[in-house]
């Protein structure tokens, strides 16, 4: 068996599945794209565990599911709902990565993992939903929207329309976290925790669904701690955090340390829902794992980052400080 150089955790936002266009079709293009980019890592000689969002898609299903329903045939629940865009992105993923390997020639399987990913009971987050799912709406259809659906919520979502929000409470465990290691062990590139896993609590001996949707930013930190990941990627739009990000004197960040970015937090540098998760999943990850890093980059960067080391780097502080005795 060669042994792999490094363990990546690779998060994929949601550019690299879906922009404008929902259909199947476009979506299994924009994935064969991101597909390109990803075997870059393998050609590499890198080890990679993948996962993915699933918010507008999820949201989708459900509508989808609601015009359906019938007493014989009812709509499914959201935990349901997250397991099945597990199913259909992972399908279109491994599908995707399949036929650029085989262009490649390279000899490397791959394999999606349905996940599920524990959450506790009494997580604030289910008093409070804040995770924005499905379509963009106008005032007037989510006035609308609201008289109809009195039991659900709507925000208005960065000045862009309002979208349906449902809970997201932080992740405490991934089921499948051996699953995932054993594949691992074998060569084999797992996508797992995709939409931030199947949201589950613990019941006794059983674990049972709940009604949320997982960030996968964070899902994806605990998959990497669990799976001793020396590196987690974020692939989003940006090549960089930034700070006064979109103001004229907006500010590249390329290497930054833990305490750096809390005093960016402090600060009010991200915005929350966009790039705060991935900022406190980048954080939690180094914390958590000192000799590993976070990356926060665009997957059009990878080359780049590959081979110059482009994009925001984040370490632990005394790794920094290490690095600048050196
Ligand atoms: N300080 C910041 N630096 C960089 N991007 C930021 C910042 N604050 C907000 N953003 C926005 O956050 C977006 C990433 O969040 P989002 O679109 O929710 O991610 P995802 O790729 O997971 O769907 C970026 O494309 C950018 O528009
Ligand atoms: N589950 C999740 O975080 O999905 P998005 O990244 O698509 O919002």
């Amino acid at each position: 068996m060669i042994m792999k150089s490094r363990k990546i955790v690779v998060a994929l936002g949601g550019n690299a599945i879906l922009s404008k266009d929902a259909s199947a079709q476009a979506q299994q293009a924009a994935l064969l794209d991101t597909a390109r980019y990803l075997v870059e890592f393998i050609k590499q000689g890198d080890q990679l565990i993948i996962s993915h969002g699933n918010g507008p898609q999820v949201g989708n299903l459900l509508l989808q599911q609601a015009a359906g329903s019938t007493a014989e045939n009812p709509a499914m629940p959201l935990d349901t709902a997250v397991a099945m865009t597990q199913g259909s992105i992972g399908y279109w993923m491994q599908n995707a990565l399949d036929q650029v390997l085989a262009e490649e020639a390279l000899s490397v399987d791959v394999a999606t993992v349905v996940t599920q990913v524990e959450v506790s009971p009494d997580d604030p987050a289910f008093q409070s939903p804040t995770k924005p799912i499905g379509p963009f709406y106008s005032k007037d259809e989510v006035e609308t929207l609201r008289a109809q659906h009195p039991d659900q919520t709507f925000v208005e979502d960065a000045g862009r329309g309002f979208r349906r929000v449902v809970p997201s409470p932080r992740p405490i465990g991934v089921n499948e976290a051996s699953v995932v290691n054993k594949l691992v062990a074998a060569d084999i590139v797992p996508i797992a925790v995709g939409g931030g896993g199947v949201p589950v609590v613990r019941e006794g001996s059983r674990f049972v669904g709940c009604e949320a949707v997982i960030d996968k930013d964070f899902a994806s930190e605990k998959l990497a701690e669990l799976v001793d990941a020396d590196l987690l990627i974020v692939l989003t739009a940006v090549d960089n955090i930034y700070v006064n990000f979109n103001q004229p004197d907006q500010k590249q960040l390329d290497q930054v340390t833990v305490s750096e970015l809390e005093t960016y937090i402090d600060q009010g540098q991200f915005a929350k829902g966009s790039m705060l998760p991935k900022v406190q999943a980048a954080i939690e990850f180094v914390k958590n794992n000192p000799k590993g890093k976070a990356v926060v980059t665009s997957l059009e960067n990878v080359g780049r980052f590959l081979s110059d080391g482009d994009g925001t780097i984040i370490s632990a502080d005394h790794v920094e400080s290490e690095l600048a005795k050196s």
